[in-house]
């Protein structure tokens, strides 16, 4: 079976649905952020000021080439479509959702946070143009794009959990 990749931007609810959906699905769950800071032993604004983000970017890259040959899913970082070879590495392993919310809603969840690098140094124009300029990579690698907006966690959660269900021929 194939895997499911959860793409969008920071704070489109990835880690929060991915962990529902593996609750329902009973697939495994496994957030890439997480994975590579448990392998590097640091948290991701240290891997960033340690290594810098283009070796970040590499490692999300590794990531996907060498993770386990099992059916799961997996939350992606916001920053992964944007590579090509991330995106055919999805779009060939896996079935690909893309959760689309809106800025105003990533602006109230992100701008709080201090485990976000990106957030940390960037000013709210500049997220709102790199949501902009990232959105093309994101609609481009999904085979499905999941509206967010004014949806709660369950309900996106069960859209996913019966799209996946309908292509493995259960419903
Ligand atoms: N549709 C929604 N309704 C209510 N709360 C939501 C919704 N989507 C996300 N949230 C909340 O917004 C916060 C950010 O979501 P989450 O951490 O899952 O984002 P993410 O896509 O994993 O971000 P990152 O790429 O930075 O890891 C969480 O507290 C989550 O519960
Ligand atoms: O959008 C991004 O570029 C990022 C999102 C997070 O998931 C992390 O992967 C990291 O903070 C970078
Ligand atoms: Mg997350």
């Amino acid at each position: 079976m194939k895997k499911v990749y959860l793409v969008g931007y920071m704070g489109c609810g990835k880690s929060a649905i991915g962990k529902r959906l593996s609750f329902v699905t009973k697939m495994p769950y496994y957030d890439m952020d997480k994975e590579i800071v448990k392998k590097m032993g640091m948290p991701i604004p240290k891997i960033f000021e340690k290594y810098g983000e283009l070796r970040f970017r590499e490692m999300e890259t590794e990531f996907l080439r060498s993770f386990r040959d099992e059916s799961c899913i997996i939350a992606t970082g916001g920053g992964v479509p944007m590579r090509r070879e991330n995106r055919e590495i999805m779009r060939k392993t896996g079935l690909v959702f893309f959760l689309n919310a809106p800025f105003r809603d990533i602006w109230r969840r992100i701008s709080t946070d201090k485990n976000r690098p990106i957030v940390q140094r960037s000013t709210r124009a500049e997220l709102e143009f790199l949501f902009n300029e990232r959105k093309p990579h994101y609609l481009k690698t999904a085979h499905f794009k999941v509206e967010t907006e004014f949806r709660s966690l369950r309900d996106i959660t069960d859209y996913i959990a019966f799209q996946i269900g309908r292509l493995k021929g259960e419903k």
